[in-house]
C-alpha cells in the first residue's frame, strides 16, 4: 500500500471512530433525557390510566402494585406505549418504597416524578370503626404516601436534579363523607402531607402537589358500593354510586383519563411554578 492509500485509509478509520463516538454520545443522551416516572398502585384504575398517559408524554414509566398477576398483565397491555417496567411492592413498607425507586433508576437511569398513587378504601359507620381499619388504611393511603415521597426525595437529592412529586387525594381530603371517616381522615393527612413536604423540600427545587379525583367508577368505587349498600340495607346495589355521581355539575361520572389529564400538567415542564396544591379534579363536585 502507497503512502497515500495508507493516509486515506487512516483518515477514513479516524472518521469512523469519531462517528462512532459521535452516535453513542447521542443515543446515550436520548436515553438519559428521557424522564423516567414511577406510578404506585397502576395495575389498574386510575394509577393505569396516568401510566398509559405518562408513556404517551414520552416517559419511561415504572408501573407498580402489591398485585402481581394484574400487574403483569398490565405491563403487557402498555408495552406497545414506549418504556415500561413493572416492580411489585407494597407501598405501606418504607423499605418496598426505596426498593421501588432503586429498581426505576436501575432500569432507566434516572427518576424525575413519583406519583403516589395507590390506595384504598374504608366504608364502615362511625361509632364501628375499629383498630385493624384504622391501621390498614392509614398504613397504606398515608404512611404509603409519606414513604414513596421520602424514597423519590431522596433519590432526587442524590441526583442534583429537580423532581416532582404526585399524590392521590381526593375530594374526601377536601369534605368528610359519611361512613367513610376513616378516608376521608387519611386523605386529609395526604392533603397535610402534601403542603409540608411541599414547604420543606422547594429548596431542593422538587415540587409536591395531589389530585383529589371526585366520583371515578373503579374496582374502588365498586367496592364502595357494596359496602355502602352492606350498611344501609334500604339501599340497592348501584344506588350509593348513582347518588354520589347524580350530583357532579358536569352531568357524568369521572373517568381515569379526567384524573391523567391533571397528572399530565402536574409531571410536565408547565406545572414548575406550582408546589403544595391539592386540586380538585371531579366534574364540579366540591367547591374551595
Ligand atoms: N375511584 C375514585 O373515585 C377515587 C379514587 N381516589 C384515589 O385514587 C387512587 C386510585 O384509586 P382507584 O384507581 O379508584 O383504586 P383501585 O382500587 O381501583 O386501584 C388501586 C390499585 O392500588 C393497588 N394497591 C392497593 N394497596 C396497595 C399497596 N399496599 N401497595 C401497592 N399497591 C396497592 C391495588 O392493587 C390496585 O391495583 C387511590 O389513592 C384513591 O384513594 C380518590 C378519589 C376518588
Ligand atoms: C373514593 C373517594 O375518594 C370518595 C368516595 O371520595
Amino acid at each position: 500500500m502507497c503512502f497515500k492509500e495508507q493516509k486515506a485509509l487512516q483518515w477514513t478509520r479516524g472518521s469512523a471512530f469519531v462517528i462512532m463516538f459521535l452516535l453513542v454520545l447521542y443515543l446515550g443522551g436520548m436515553i438519559m433525557s428521557k424522564k423516567v416516572a414511577v406510578v404506585t398502585g397502576s395495575a389498574g384504575g386510575l394509577g393505569k390510566g396516568i401510566a398509559e398517559r405518562l408513556l404517551k408524554d414520552g416517559f419511561s414509566v415504572m408501573i407498580h402494585d402489591i398485585s402481581q398477576d394484574a400487574l403483569t398483565k398490565t405491563e403487557t397491555e402498555l408495552k406497545d406505549l414506549g418504556d415500561v417496567a413493572s416492580f411489585v411492592g407494597d407501598v405501606s413498607k418504607k423499605a418496598d418504597q426505596e426498593a421501588l425507586v432503586a429498581a426505576a433508576v436501575e432500569k432507566f437511569g434516572q427518576l424525575n416524578v413519583f406519583v403516589n398513587n395507590a390506595g384504598v378504601e374504608a366504608v364502615t359507620p362511625f361509632l364501628k370503626i375499629d383498630e385493624s381499619e384504622l391501621e390498614r388504611t392509614f398504613k397504606i393511603n398515608v404512611f404509603g404516601t409519606v414513604y414513596g415521597t421520602q424514597a423519590a426525595a431522596e433519590q432526587f437529592i442524590k441526583q442534583g436534579t429537580p423532581g416532582k412529586i404526585i399524590n392521590a387525594c381526593s375530594i374526601a381530603g377536601h369534605e368528610a363523607y359519611e361512613v367513610l371517616g376513616t378516608y376521608s381522615a387519611s386523605k386529609h393527612a395526604v392533603k397535610a402531607f402534601t403542603h409540608v413536604a411541599a414547604k420543606e423540600l422547594a429548596s431542593k427545587h422538587i415540587t409536591v402537589n395531589a389530585y383529589c379525583p371526585g366520583v371515578a367508577k373503579t374496582k374502588m368505587w365498586d367496592r364502595i358500593d357494596a359496602e355502602m349498600v352492606k350498611a344501609d340495607p334500604s339501599l340497592k346495589p348501584g344506588e350509593p354510586f348513582a347518588k354520589f355521581s347524580g350530583e357532579i355539575a358536569l352531568g357524568r361520572y369521572e373517568t381515569p383519563t379526567d384524573v391523567a389529564n391533571l397528572v399530565h400538567f402536574l409531571a410536565s415542564e408547565d406545572s414548575d411554578y406550582i408546589t403544595g396544591q391539592t386540586i380538585l379534579v371531579d366534574g364540579g363536585l366540591v367547591y374551595n
